[in-house]
């Protein structure tokens, strides 16, 4: 391969992993683990000496990952704090992309800025924790005004400690417990809003945005039945800027499972609620319906890319006006980011991302037993391509591996599962590289990269990328994975496509 193609393809993969946002302290600098125990005694009993020499902590030690978390936000944000054994532990720089990704919308000119006297950012935390995350880095790194609400007493009584060992920014944070009326009537879904307006849709993918998603039972789920979320909690006449959420995901603790790689604690307040969170961010969305421009933003963080699609389909429904989603990823963890408004925009914004839609795919493995890990899976990938003739590189510290695959073996494979080769756009390579220039021709091998997430316990997302746009057999990317979901779905995981 050419070292132009090479370094093209090198730079196709660079934009193609989400990386940490370039705001995030921890961006360019990650956690210095040895540093930290020289400047922290309490720190040093938990770090450790891995295989090729360099400190680490054991992620599944609860009390490891609270003191880090606890260190990183005095040493890096000046902020003290601490949970209890057992509730939820943040980690930072996962929790900071979420800042900085809304400290990006509140930025961007999609929506018009407030016409309001007021000069401060204001944001709602829904469900902020005892640990009380996001307003306390909110407030620590840009400023933000808060309201952080929470429904257990524990999450309240630890969220407004942490708010008052902190002086410089307690008076930015207020703490509010959600009220749950014992004689509250169960709310049905509002319909409000039903008509689609000129909605304008924008999403980090586009097949977020562009799928239309029939709404029945099975799609959006069980209906919440909680306690309020936004409605009922938010004051008459009050504004804010954003509501923050890191729902609670699950709808038990046995499928919350224990995660065997990590151990952030998390108690079933905290992780479960009856339909999970397609349900709760259901009720947001149904809230928002009512509140409209009470907030400029409303954003929730997702779980579940299968969820991310039912949401959006939902806020068609009830017309918005924009719809943004984002994808976080967090070291073998992939959630995504939804935001949208009722605020009319000022500029039609166009999605118009077809080559990025084509060139990403992914599938999700669901129901694997919990001894299979995604380094099985993505050994599995590497086998399954190698045996094919394909070159892999695998790189096991991003739980990625790079392929490229030649067009003969390309023509086996596509021809073992019955691809014509028309339908692959493999006829055009024939004429076409034989006259031109070589170093001008577009390659003629599939090159692509796949990478293995981590979502909950027993389901793994994997995302495939095309690494050159100019092949001329980039028409067999599509039938290529497909071939692998396949594959892997036989071999590990129940039918079930995501
Ligand atoms: C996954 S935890 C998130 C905690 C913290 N924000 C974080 O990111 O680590 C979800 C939180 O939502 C709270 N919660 C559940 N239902 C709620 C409701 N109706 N209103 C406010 N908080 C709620 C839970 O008590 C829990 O603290």
């Amino acid at each position: 391969m050419g070292r132009r193609n090479k370094r093209r393809r090198d730079q196709l993969e660079q934009r193609d992993r989400p990386t940490i946002h370039p705001h995030n302290k921890y961006s360019e600098n990650p956690p210095d683990f040895s540093l930290l125990a020289s400047l922290y005694p309490s720190f040093q009993p938990y770090v450790l000496c891995s295989n090729n020499g360099r400190p680490k902590i054991d992620w599944t030690d609860f009390n490891a990952t609270r003191e880090l978390t606890r260190i990183l936000l005095l040493h890096d944000h000046g902020v003290h704090w601490w949970i209890p054994d057992g509730q939820l532990c943040p980690t930072v720089p996962n929790r900071s992309n979420y800042i900085h990704w809304i400290e990006d919308l509140l930025a961007s000119e999609i929506i018009p800025k407030p016409d309001t006297s007021r000069d401060f950012v204001r944001g709602f935390d829904i469900g902020t924790g005892a640990n009380c995350i996001y307003p306390l880095l909110g407030a620590s790194l840009l400023g933000w005004k808060f309201v952080g609400s929470d429904v257990t007493d524990v999450a309240v009584e630890w969220a407004e400690k942490n708010v008052s060992n902190n002086p410089k920014i307690s008076a930015l944070i207020e703490i509010r417990k959600v009220e749950i009326a014992s004689d509250a009537p169960s709310r049905e879904p509002s319909n409000e809003g039903n008509e689609p307006s000129n909605e304008v849709y924008h999403g980090s993918g586009v097949e977020e945005a562009s799928n239309s998603v029939a709404l029945d039972d099975a799609t959006l789920g069980r209906s919440y039945m909680g306690p309020p979320v936004l409605c009922g909690v938010v004051r008459d006449g009050e504004t804010f800027d954003f509501c923050i959420c890191n729902p609670p995901f699950f709808e038990s603790m046995e499928e919350a499972g224990l995660n065997p790689k990590t151990s952030c604690g998390g108690t079933p307040a905290e992780m479960v609620c009856p339909g999970g969170e397609k349900a709760f961010i259901t009720r947001i969305i149904e809230d928002s319906v009512q509140l409209k421009h009470s907030f400029r933003w409303y954003t929730s963080m997702v779980g579940r890319k299968t969820n991310l699609k039912s949401l959006v389909a939902k806020l068609r429904e009830v017309g918005v006006t924009i719809v943004k989603t984002t994808e976080f990823v967090q070291g073998q963890t992939c959630r995504w980011g939804i935001a949208w408004s009722f605020v009319q925009p000022l500029k039609k914004i166009v999605t118009a991302q077809v080559v990025s839609e084509k060139r990403n795919l992914s599938f999700m493995l669901e129901g694997l037993q919990r001894q299979i890990s995604a380094m099985d899976v993505l050994k599995s990938i590497e086998s399954f391509f190698l045996a094919n003739g394909a070159s892999c590189k695998l790189n096991i510290h991003c739980f990625s591996v790079n392929i490229s695959v030649s067009f003969d073996r390309l023509n086996e494979i596509l021809k073992n599962i019955g691809i014509v080769e028309k339908a692959s756009g493999i006829e055009h390579l024939q004429w076409s590289h034989e006259e031109s220039d070589p170093s001008q021709c577009p390659s003629k091998d599939l090159s692509f990269c796949i990478s293995v997430f981590q979502q909950i316990p027993g389901t793994l997302l994997i995302k495939a990328s095309l690494l050159q746009k100019e092949s001329l057999v980039s028409g067999s990317f599509s039938p290529v994975i497909h071939r692998l979901e396949e594959v892997l779905k036989q071999k590990f995981g129940r039918e079930k496509a995501s």
